[in-house]
């Protein structure tokens, strides 16, 4: 049995740090002789991938309430994603990026599907090992980007998520569900793991043996089930969900400038007491706080 080196990639809040130029080497052992994979340059797998086409991913900037969607729509496949909505996904996060004036963003599907995993025309097609390597890499830094914005992300999940569209779920700080979703971490089943970043999350999130169970039995989550684990944040009705989810986020953001909404989030993703006061250190003394101090605020 040999071995393959890969480059870890935990950050920031634990559970993923930068793609590139971090040195940490993790081993995963494989049956897989003489093999290995050097880490992709992450513009040369959107190249590779981007022909592999395929539905959509569109995003969204509202400007007057600072709230982006993100809409997986490939609805006729049961909204999996093909190489080329990896990619597009891949970049709107990098769009939100650039983003200074947004506070929050709405991850959602069209249809009645939240999201069925890869396309499988795209599986077929990266199935060699080193092609699932590298779409691996592509969409763990959009996973890992995703969840270190400073915006406050919510997934609105309607219908199923099921491998590849499980992983997704847990990649924002919020989850919204309607009464027809439904979780299934099916990878087992299909003879492979989590690669969208989803078993480090899962495990994050309901912890090490409710995580390994979920995965071994590639059972499908419904909300019940999904609400004891503590991974749903709020149901929103399956006609009008992105309103009411859009709502459910502006309560939670309207009534804070750009500046601490980010300093929220990044200190909530922060590992340190340094981090935290390079932060405080941001927006101490700005605009908003000199403004409240005015106020002479009693938080009676
Ligand atoms: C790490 C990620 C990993 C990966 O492979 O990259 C994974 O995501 S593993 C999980 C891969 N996903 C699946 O195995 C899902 C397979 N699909 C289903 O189980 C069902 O289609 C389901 C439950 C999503 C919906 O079932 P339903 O009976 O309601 O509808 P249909 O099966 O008739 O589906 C309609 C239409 O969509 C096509 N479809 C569905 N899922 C996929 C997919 N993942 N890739 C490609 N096409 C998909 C299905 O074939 C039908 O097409 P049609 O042309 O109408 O026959």
């Amino acid at each position: 049995m040999n071995v393959i080196k890969l480059v870890s990639r935990l950050r920031g809040d634990g559970v993923f740090r930068a793609t590139r130029g971090f040195s940490s080497e993790t081993t995963i052992k494989t049956n897989y002789e003489n093999i290995s994979w050097p880490e992709p340059e992450i513009e040369d797998v959107k190249k590779q991938l981007r022909e592999l086409e395929g539905g959509r991913v569109t995003l969204y900037k509202d400007e007057t309430n600072g709230i982006a969607q993100l809409c997986i729509d490939h609805v006729e496949k049961k909204n999996s994603l093909s190489g080329k909505m990896m990619v597009e996904f891949h970049e709107a996060i990098s769009t939100l990026e650039k983003w200074e004036t947004g506070k929050g963003v709405l991850l959602f599907s069209k249809g009645d599907t939240f999201c069925s995993g890869g396309y499988l025309e795209t599986v077929k097609a990266l199935s060699a090992p080193e092609g699932g390597f590298r779409m691996s890499a592509l969409m763990q830094d959009a996973v890992m980007r995703l969840r270190n914005l400073p915006l406050i992300s919510v997934a609105v999940i309607h219908g199923q998520a099921l491998g590849g569209g499980a992983e997704l779920t847990l990649c924002t700080d919020f989850r919204l569900c309607t009464p027809k979703s439904e979780i299934g971490f099916v990878q087992a089943r299909m003879g492979i793991t989590t690669g969208w970043g989803g078993g480090l999350l899962l495990k994050k999130l309901v912890g090490h043996p409710k995580a390994l169970d979920i995965m071994l039995t590639s059972r499908r989550l419904k909300l019940d089930e999904i609400k004891a684990l503590g991974l749903v944040d709020g149901i929103v009705n399956p006609d009008g969900r992105l309103n009411e989810s859009s709502q459910w986020l502006n309560s939670k953001v309207e009534h804070l400038p750009v500046s601490v909404v980010h300093a929220v989030k990044k200190n909530v993703l922060s590992s340190s007491f340094y981090e935290e006061r390079q932060i405080f250190g941001g927006v101490w003394g700005g605009p908003s706080h000199l403004e409240k101090l005015a106020q002479n605020i009693k938080h009676n």
